[in-house]
């Protein structure tokens, strides 16, 4: 659905993306981590359409951008609603412009606050509601249109827990029904939550991508015993064997065992500490 080759970007001395590759299936969820600056906002800006690459490829459905717009569900980073305008007034809007009309539109709307809990407050104006409030209007309009290819640039930043699971369930939901979904953030836990595949952007490209568990196999976890004379601390890629093994040859009594395996903050930590120049 969405096919990304050796995207490259320069602003100045800056290369904001340089050799960026990403491809992502229908049904799947990829979750895209990485530093500030890693050049995460820059793809998504291209696979929208808003910014053009130097050099390199996008593709989505087999179109470049400007072909696929109607595909395409976009939520920014930063919020950007039209303040004048009611929660009802901006679905209604980016609904009919991706060429929703009468029945399908409303339904369309029915959907959207039930399932973004948006009901008590369908008619304020954007300008007018909470931060948490505008994140899940905002994330609405990207999905009004019941896109192929959903963008979420860290749709939950600022977000409360309330509407942090609804948005990770609407997008659950999505992805169960084919939507192919790049999925930004900083909270590696909601990756696990989505079942996403797990993208890590550093320096403008892809370092490494895979489920969690095909990531975290290859880092090690720690196995500690404490007996009353002598502590064992190892770290280990097998820590149930190395566990037993220390049990056999620990001095006895054993007092605590400790078995530890690794999270993807230890991942994440590991693979962006490693990408050094
Ligand atoms: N319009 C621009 N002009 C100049 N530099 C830019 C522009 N847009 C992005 N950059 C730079 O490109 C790099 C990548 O930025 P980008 O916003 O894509 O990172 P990010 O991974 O989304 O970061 P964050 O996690 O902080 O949102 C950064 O060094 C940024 O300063």
């Amino acid at each position: 659905m969405l096919e990304a080759i050796d995207l490259r970007k320069r602003y100045d001395e800056i290369k904001a993306l340089d050799g960026f590759s990403l491809r992502v299936e229908p049904g799947e969820i990829v979750g895209l981590v990485g530093h500030n600056g890693a050049g995460k906002t820059t793809f998504v800006e291209m696979v929208s359409g808003l910014i053009q690459p130097d050099s390199g490829t996008v593709l989505v459905d087999g179109q470049p951008p400007a072909k696929a717009r109607d595909l395409v569900g976009m939520s920014p980073q930063h919020i950007a609603l039209y303040k004048p305008l009611t929660v009802r007034e901006h679905l209604s809007l980016f609904g009919s412009l991706a060429g929703l009309r009468g029945a399908a539109l409303a339904n369309a709307i029915d959907e959207l606050v039930t399932l973004m809990q948006l009901t008590s407050f369908l008619d304020r104006q954007a300008g007018y509601l909470s931060g948490g409030q505008q994140r899940r209007t905002q994330a609405a309009t990207a999905l009004i249109h019941g896109p192929r290819l959903l963008l979420l640039d860290e749709p939950t930043a600022g977000a409360d827990p309330e509407t942090r699971q609804a948005l990770l369930d609407v997008v659950k939901q999505r992805a169960a029904e084919g939507a192919a979904i790049v999925y930004t953030t900083h909270y590696l836990t909601e990756l696990t939550e989505l079942q996403a595949t797990i993208a890590v952007a550093s320096k403008g490209r892809i370092i490494a991508r895979g489920s969690s568990a095909e990531l975290l196999g290859s880092l090690p976890g720690q196995v500690r015993v404490r007996c009353a004379t002598e502590e064992f601390h190892v770290s280990t890629t097998d820590p149930t064997t190395t566990l037993l093994e220390l049990l056999e040859k620990a001095p006895r009594p054993v007092e605590s065992v400790e078995l530890n395996n690794p999270t993807l903050d230890d991942l994440y930590r590991s693979l962006v500490a490693s990408d050094v120049d």
